[in-house]
């Protein structure tokens, strides 16, 4: 293995397994740290933490063990994935986890890129932006789990490193990656370990990936991600033949507990041509709701029958003064969990899920250990196959075009 991977959600790994797959590494993402050995052909492996919104201390564990594992295979480079909208309260886990894993492989000079212009994240002089929004006003400030309330980058790293944070602007990163190469060494002779680097464009993330040919730890959203192959195909290690894709036939089954604002647009312009099922959060919460009967009435369905708790800030604020954010969560992920759980039991094959923690937990409901990278649905997001006879698709919140659902179901289906 080349280069090992931690993504601090599902869905996040996912999205970076897909971006090196694309750039040519045989990539597979790993449910938790695995026990047993990788295979000898994976050039790139991805280890799915659900690390994001837990105790920062038990973050830092957590990955610290999947460092472990990595180096084991005897990879190269690492690299720490998080949300391309950076998403972490100001007590973590992003700056830790960091300063963690800098620490155990003697790190400096480690790039902070959170952007994914595919998806219209861009950082521009320390600050994210969400397509023409800063993150702040972007909607990520009513993140149930993670309100992203500062779009100064440098800031809230700040609050959560023990390190110096440095920054490398636009003006240096356009002159090209031997410019950026000389700013590393400028940030890391001032002291900063920690180094927020600008990107607008995936011009810009390429030039970003070859000034990091040979550096230890990379972190970022998947974009900072696609430049490092490169690296590796430059000197002849990779290229390994892809086995081709291949779908599934029978039900495709949707389960949203994503609250972002484009999985309710994706919900409800599916809603219009497909069964949907609302559920009734309290009612989850409160032990109401049998998962039986809804997995009942989804078999008995035409289409691609959609079951979701999606539901706006007002209503997610509601449920959550009522009953407490952390116990809503948990009741409704282990319910979607339990769904997904008795859908295989009833041989569906083919699964969508949106929204990181609600994927986590349905992944991790399923026993799926080893994810294998298809083809690309929409940017960041791969069709996966989990198993002989079953596939899936695990999307982020703020991912994909408004016909989402439909379009992944078809790729999962075979169709590319
Ligand atoms: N109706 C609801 N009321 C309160 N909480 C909800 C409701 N529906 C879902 N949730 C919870 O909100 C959280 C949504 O997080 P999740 O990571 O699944 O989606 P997301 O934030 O849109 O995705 P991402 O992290 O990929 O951006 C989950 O913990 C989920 O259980
Ligand atoms: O980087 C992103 O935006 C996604 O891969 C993600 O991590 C959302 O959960």
């Amino acid at each position: 293995m080349l280069i090992g991977c931690i993504g601090d959600d599902f869905t996040g790994s996912s999205d970076l397994a897909n971006t090196l797959s694309k750039q040519g590494m045989k990539t597979v993402q790993y449910t938790g740290v695995p026990t047993d050995s990788s295979s000898k052909d994976i050039e790139a492996g991805v280890i799915a933490l659900k690390s994001r919104s837990i105790d920062s201390a038990e973050a830092v564990q957590q990955s610290l063990e999947a460092l472990s594992w990595l180096k084991e295979q005897g990879c190269e480079q690492f690299f720490f994935k998080y949300c391309s909208t950076f998403d972490s309260t100001e007590e973590g886990n992003i700056g830790p986890v960091i300063d963690a894993l800098a620490k155990e492989l003697n790190a400096y000079k480690v790039i902070i890129c959170p952007a994914f212009p595919g998806t219209g994240r861009s950082i521009y002089q320390g600050h994210l932006f969400v397509h023409d929004a800063l993150l702040n006003e972007s909607g990520m400030q009513s993140h149930p789990l993670t309100p992203m309330t500062d779009p100064d980058i440098r800031r809230w790293l700040k609050k959560q490193t023990q390190n110096n944070v440095g920054h490398i602007a636009a003006n240096i990163v356009l002159s090209g990656s031997e410019k950026i190469k000389t700013a590393l060494q400028d940030q890391h002779e001032k002291g900063n370990r920690l180094i927020v680097v600008d990107a607008l464009t995936d011009s810009d993330l390429y030039e970003i990936g070859a000034a990091a040919d040979k550096l230890p730890l990379i972190t970022g959203g998947s974009g900072v991600a696609i430049g490092l192959p490169a690296n590796f195909s430059r000197q002849g290690k990779i290229g390994k033949e892809r086995t081709p894709w291949k779908g599934e036939s029978g039900k495709c089954i949707a389960l949203s507990g994503s609250c972002s604002k484009a999985t309710r647009e994706q919900v409800t312009i599916h809603c219009k041509h497909n069964p949907s099922y609302e559920i009734d959060a309290s009612d989850v919460i409160q032990g109401k709701l049998l998962a039986k009967n809804i997995v009942e009435w989804a078999l008995n369905s035409s289409g691609i029958p959609i079951i979701f708790s999606s539901a706006d800030p007002i209503k997610v604020k509601q449920i959550q003064d009522s009953f407490g954010q952390e116990r809503s969560a948990f009741a409704l992920e282990e319910f979607f969990a339990e769904l997904a759980r008795q859908f295989v039991e009833a041989g569906i094959t083919k699964i969508l899920t949106a929204g990181g923690e609600t994927s986590g937990a349905v992944v991790e409901g399923l026993k799926l250990n080893t994810l294998e990278i298809g083809p690309e649905i929409d940017p960041g997001v791969p069709a996966l196959r989990a198993g002989e006879s079953l596939v899936v698709a695990l999307k982020s919140g703020n991912f994909g075009a408004p016909d989402y659902f439909e379009k992944a179901a078809a790729i999962l289906g075979g169709k590319i």
